[in-house]
């Protein structure tokens, strides 16, 4: 029996569109050759529906959002809508409502790849970066807005069930992987109360992983060992903010922005799953037709590997790898790179 996903789409804005595009002609290509299929519904979401109607996520479509297998995302964000509105409006309440806890973000340095660390070709890590709470949860307030005397606040929320079903997680992926180590990032130093619920869950969930070895760093040393020493990294759980940061930064360092993909993961498979990637609209180069369409790939991979299908998820990592190696310092459009991963699938 031919298996048919349902793929919701949300290619949303800037070179969002231009990348999906991309991303779901390797999607069709992959299934078609494991005998199965998808079947798509664009969701017309982002800044031109938000100008049109005030909307930015309506109750019908997200209720609609919960019964596909999937979602695939290009991007949220766009210079004449103020900022916040879609960002939080939209791509944060897909994440919350959808319950995706696990943001997981793998950074892989491709052979061949752009990296200022040259010489590093161990580098492979993934970040489980807490995807529901922490200062993204909109607990806060201004008062005296405008004047010498406001005062902004934005609280982080950090809840023991959050923080462990999350490292729990990331115990599991640690578990499944060669080197089975797990890095927890944070700032125990300073946010002592969210710091050592995190560094207390860590160390309360250990035992039942006795093959998984773990260590803490700072976030600010995070960053420097990410860029001085990235080989060290293996899985790194940690915060919705710092995880945000870290993952643009992971991206940098292996190969550029335009490779990092993401899931935004439902573990629980209580509602879809949301593939997207790292990067945002890019408004200074969208309309060229010279944005990587490669990140939005490797988030189908990510995609296909949720739904089951790791040999397929593994082939167009395999296609990407071929890709990058070859790729030079050339410039080439969003087509044509599209076509090339394609090519390779063939
Ligand atoms: N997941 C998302 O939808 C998401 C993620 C990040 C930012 N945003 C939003 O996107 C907008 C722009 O944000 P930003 O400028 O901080 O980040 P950005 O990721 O959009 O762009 C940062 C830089 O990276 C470049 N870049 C990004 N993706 C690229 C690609 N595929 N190929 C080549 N170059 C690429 C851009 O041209 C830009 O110079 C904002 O509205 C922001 O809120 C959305
Ligand atoms: C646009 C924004 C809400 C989003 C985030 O901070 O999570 C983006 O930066 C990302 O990394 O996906
Ligand atoms: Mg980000």
């Amino acid at each position: 029996m031919t298996q048919t996903y349902r793929i919701a789409t949300i290619p949303g804005d800037g070179i969002g569109p231009e990348v999906v595009a991309q991303a779901t002609k390797v999607l069709d290509a992959v299934l078609a050759s494991e005998g199965a299929s998808a079947a798509y519904t664009e969701y017309d979401l982002g800044a031109r529906r938000y100008h049109a109607t005030g909307e930015t996520l309506p109750d019908k479509v997200l209720e609609e959002l919960r019964g596909v297998d999937a979602i695939l995302l290009g991007a949220v964000g766009d210079p004449s809508v103020p900022s916040g509105v879609l960002e939080r409006g939209l791509l944060l309440r897909l994440r919350f409502e959808l319950d995706h806890y696990v943001n997981l973000r793998p950074s892989k340095l491709f052979e061949g790849s752009t990296t200022p660390l040259a010489g590093n070709p161990s580098i492979d890590f993934v970040v489980v970066r807490e995807g529901t709470e922490g200062p993204y949860v909109g607990n806060g307030g201004a008062i005296r807005v405008g004047t010498p005397h406001e005062v902004a606040n934005e609280v982080s929320v950090n809840t023991a069930y959050g923080v462990e079903r999350v490292v729990r997680d990331a115990f599991r992926r640690a578990q499944a992987r060669e080197r089975k180590h797990l890095t927890l990032v944070h700032k125990n130093n300073v946010l002592v109360h969210a710091g050592h619920l995190w560094s207390r869950t860590v160390a309360a969930v250990a035992p039942e992983f006795p093959d998984v070895t773990t260590d803490y760093l700072h976030v600010d040393a995070a960053t420097i060992f990410m860029v001085t020493r990235p080989e060290r990294f293996d899985v790194i759980v940690t915060d919705n903010l710092f995880g945000d940061i870290l993952t643009d930064l992971a991206a940098a360092v292996t190969g550029g922005i335009g490779l990092a993909a993401s899931g935004n993961v439902n573990p629980d498979r209580t509602a879809p799953s949301m593939f997207e990637p790292v990067h945002g609209s890019a408004p200074d180069i969208a309309g060229k037709g010279i944005a990587d369409p490669t990140a939005a790939i490797l988030s189908v991979a990510l995609l296909l590997e949720h739904l089951g299908h790791a040999d397929a998820a593994r082939r167009i990592e395999a296609a990407v790898a071929a890709d990058v190696a070859e790729r030079g310092s050339t410039q080439r459009s969003t087509d044509e790179v599209g076509a090339a991963i394609l090519g390779r699938l063939a």
